[in-house]
């Protein structure tokens, strides 16, 4: 047997598409233009890559979009004024601050400047606390990207055992509140976590995010589980290129799997469908207008 591949292509273009369309009714119903401004600060070429695809998707899907270039040196304060315009400037409902910061900036200063209505990211400890509390928030894009990919599989994810590998703010921690949401059972591991290939033999859904490549090997895996492969890791290929792999033995668990999302063309994907369907709810809210149909 050979799992079945969840395709993020076509699930995160699909997706687009029902964004475009709210986009476009919101529009012409309201006169509201959802626009999204992202911050780069430094250059690293993988950032660049991102921010390049988010500024084409957004602008497809009919939204303005705000590209904000600053460099590696920028003074601390000088980031947070950026910020602070922003959360004031009413052609803006989201702010994503490309992450990581270069060294030397506060990471955790500059999230927490957000205007947290605007928090595309759901990054800020405000909208963490929503979501870990079970109130309505902006969650993070992977995690809301990992959940819709899962449910292509599987209608309903109650009662299920889970395990998420990983625990950053930006990915493990926010799903492992969006799989309590759906009612599944959820084992939350990481890298200090003893037997990690037995926890992963019992779970139905598979979430690794550790960001180390290949960890989680194919024999981990029960036979027919969902495995949802969250990480990115570039590593060296042929003619000096470069190969990116996730953080799952990818040929390894297609034998045992059920599904799985490849890497690239699985997660990546949504991650960055999922940030315009948090920009069109922000702009949505920003305006008291009604939450849209994505
Ligand atoms: N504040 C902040 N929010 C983020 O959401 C955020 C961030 N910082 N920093 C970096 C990570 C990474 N990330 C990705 C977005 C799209 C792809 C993506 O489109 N991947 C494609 C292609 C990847 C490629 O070819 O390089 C795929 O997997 O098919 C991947 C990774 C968002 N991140
Ligand atoms: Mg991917």
């Amino acid at each position: 047997m050979t799992a079945s591949i969840i395709d993020g292509k076509i699930i995160a273009a699909e997706l687009r598409g029902r964004v475009a369309a709210e986009v476009a009714r919101v529009k012409s119903e309201h006169g509201v233009t959802p626009g999204l401004a992202v911050v780069l600060v430094g250059s690293d070429p993988a950032s660049e890559v991102y921010v390049r695809s988010k500024h084409k998707q957004t602008q497809e899907a009919g939204m303005a979009s705000f590209e904000h270039k600053l460099p590696a040196d920028v003074a601390q304060a000088d980031l947070i004024a950026l910020v602070q315009k922003l959360n004031t400037d009413p052609t803006v409902h989201g702010i994503l601050v490309q992450l990581p910061l270069p060294k030397g900036l506060d990471t955790d200063a500059v999230v927490n400047a957000i205007d947290p209505a605007k928090d595309v990211d759901g990054l800020h400890p405000t909208n963490a606390g929503r979501l870990a509390s079970g109130m309505p928030a902006l969650s993070p894009c992977t995690p809301l990207g990992c959940i819709i990919l899962t449910k292509s599989v599987h209608k309903s994810l109650e009662g299920m055992n889970a395990i998420v590998i990983g625990r950053s703010n930006l990915v493990g921690r926010p799903l492992v509140q969006l799989l309590l949401n759906e009612n599944a059972t959820v084992t939350i591991a990481h890298s200090k976590s003893r037997d990690l290939a037995k926890l992963c033999a019992q779970a139905d859904l598979v979430y690794a995010a550790v960001g180390r490549p290949e960890m989680v090997r194919g024999d981990w895996i029960k036979p027919g589980a969902t495995v949802i492969d969250v990480g990115i890791n570039r590593l060296p290929g042929a003619e000096g290129k470069t190969r990116l792999v996730g953080d799952v033995a990818y040929q390894e668990a297609l034998k045992t799997a059920g599904a799985i999302t490849p890497v690239p063309g699985g997660v990546g994907q949504m991650t960055v469908a999922c940030l315009l369907v948090n920009t069109l709810r922000a702009a949505c809210a920003i305006h008291k207008l009604a939450a849209p149909a994505v």
